[in-house]
């Protein structure tokens, strides 16, 4: 996979060089490009932003940077790239989404900053891009870049060969419509806190039964709108 980021703060996504990602970067797993929106101004002053038709405060991010960005990236290959551009107001970003995000060839993220970008760089992108707006959560950052540096992870670690073991992935919270169960390392008494007595019985079926319902008791009591769409799909949960 070929991932873009465009951002006028670069430095923001230097963490993508660090850990697990780094490391798949470093071992060509992922084409990871982190490139400077300044790169496409023209003025002495690099200019991004201007003043907001309408009026209302704040600065708004000009069309003409990102058209020459956009086209740049999109002339690399002849793949039809996913821009993906994170915002408040987009559709919820959820482990599906970076599922499905997995699988495409390329993706193009777009950093906004200020009050948004120029409405119709979304418009001219389409001619380009499946362009999508996601969003982490209902809050607002200054900009894109936190949350992609949450995307890019969600979604690079499910690439192959990232996260080391496989199996690491699989009963992940989301990962199957519940949340994860807890886990437990030595020592077996810490400060009087003891481990479940289950988990060194050594036995994997009762574990794994122990596990499952820890995952049921989790998901009903912290999210139990999860719980109930995974009741419908698994009435004899
Ligand atoms: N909620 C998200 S993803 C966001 C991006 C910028 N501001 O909020």
């Amino acid at each position: 996979m070929r991932l873009d980021v465009i951002s006028i703060f670069p430095e923001y996504l230097s963490p993508l060089d660090l850990s697990l990602i780094g490391k798949a970067r470093r071992d060509g797993l992922l084409d990871l490009r982190v490139h400077d929106l300044r790169t496409w101004t023209h003025d002495r002053h690099r200019t991004v932003d201007d003043t907001p038709y309408g009026g209302g405060a704040g600065m708004v991010m000009k069309p003409q940077p990102w058209s020459e960005a956009l086209d740049s990236l999109a002339a690399d290959d002849d793949s039809r790239p996913t821009l993906i551009v994170p915002g408040p107001g987009g559709e919820r970003f959820t482990q599906q989404i970076a599922r499905e995000l997995a699988g495409k060839e390329r993706l193009v993220f777009a950093c906004g900053r200020y009050e948004g970008i120029d409405e119709r760089v979304y418009e001219y992108a389409a001619r380009d891009y499946d362009v999508r707006v996601l969003s982490l959560g209902d809050y607002v950052l200054n900009g894109g870049e936190v949350a992609v540096l949450a995307m890019v992870e969600a979604i690079a670690r499910l690439l192959p060969g990232v996260i080391g073991n496989a199996e690491s992935l699989v009963e992940e919270s989301h990962e199957d419509g519940l949340l994860e169960y807890p886990v437990y390392t030595k020592p077996a008494d810490w400060n009087g806190l003891v481990v479940p007595e289950i988990l060194l019985s050594g036995d994997h079926g009762r574990i794994a039964a122990w596990r499952h319902q820890q995952r049921l008791e989790r998901t009903s009591a912290r999210r139990p709108d999860m719980y109930a769409a995974y009741r419908l799909s698994h009435p004899d949960a």
